[in-house]
């Protein structure tokens, strides 16, 4: 049997919502291999995060290399990298160990409101790790940073796209979660746009979203998927997720990684 194999170069959630433990999830829910290299542990529950501590560089390049020299990668992500050397040492590794398929979730700051990603540290994941990008997968929070722009409007989604992809990545996606109506996600290629829609469904429990969308982004690619396609599937793992809550926390409560899965068994 061939399995296929996805790497998250992440930061772990306590909670279990959202950063390496939603990506774990979301790959076994898809049928992928999944491994992990944590760059941080934070203390974090539904209401917020308590503590973030980050890992020594060379931790974090140890658990990159020690997977991708003997086990393989077909598929990477990034989630939370909260320092301008972070960024770096994992751009270095990535490049190194030749990861295809890199998704990059440029995570910046937590439903709570607090910072996952230090405010100097932009410029660092737009000169090191976009070039190096097949999809990012910015919310619109991130997308008006990367940018410099206020994104109120689909048309300024499209121009933020736009603006993203001259950084170097191949792919562009940005979520329209934040947006009132339809959640509408946009992907640019460089040439065409193409929408995803979902409803808006009414919850709170909206917690590690993006962790989860963009880790069955790089399920699929790992598959072998093409990026329309990964996406198309990844925005119906998360409606799923976010229409069948599990209403757990007093807070912003976790999606349900196994909504999908069940779907597609009764479907069956
Ligand atoms: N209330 C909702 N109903 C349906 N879909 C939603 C809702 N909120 C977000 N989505 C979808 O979920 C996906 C993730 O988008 P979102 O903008 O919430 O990510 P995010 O802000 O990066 O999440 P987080 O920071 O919590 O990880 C997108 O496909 C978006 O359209
Ligand atoms: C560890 C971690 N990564 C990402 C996010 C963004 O949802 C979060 N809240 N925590």
């Amino acid at each position: 049997m061939t399995v296929s194999r996805a790497l998250t170069i992440a930061g772990s959630d306590s909670g279990g919502g959202a950063g390496i433990q939603a990506d774990l999830k979301t790959f076994t829910v898809l049928g992928v291999y999944g491994m992990s290299a944590l760059t941080a542990i934070t203390a974090q529950n539904t209401l917020g995060v308590h503590g973030i501590y980050n890992l020594p560089l060379e931790a974090i390049e140890q658990q990159i290399d020690a997977v991708a020299t003997d086990i393989g990668v077909d598929a990477v992500k990034t989630g939370m990298l909260s320092q301008a050397p972070i960024i770096e040492r994992v751009a270095e590794r990535i490049k190194a160990n030749n990861i295809p398929n890199l998704v990059v979730d440029p995570v910046m700051v937590a439903k709570g409101g607090a910072r996952l990603l230090e405010q100097d540290s932009q410029q660092a994941l737009i000169r090191h790790l976009l070039p190096l990008a097949t999809v990012i997968t910015p919310n619109l929070p991130e997308a008006e940073v990367l940018t410099g722009r206020t994104i109120t409007t689909v048309e300024e989604m499209k121009e933020a796209a736009r603006h993203i992809h001259s950084f170097g990545t191949r792919y562009v996606v940005v979520k329209g979660g934040h947006l009132d109506g339809d959640a509408l996600d946009i992907l640019f290629d460089g040439e065409t746009f193409a929408e995803f829609v979902a409803p808006r469904h009414e919850t709170k429990h909206t917690h590690g979203t993006g962790c989860t969308f963009s880790a069955a982004i790089t399920s699929e690619l790992a598959k072998g998927a093409s990026v329309h396609d990964a996406v198309t599937t990844a925005k119906h793992f998360i409606t799923c997720a976010i229409q069948d809550t599990l209403g757990l926390g007093q807070g912003h409560g976790p999606t349900n990684h196994w909504a999908y899965g069940k779907r597609q068994h009764q479907l069956i």
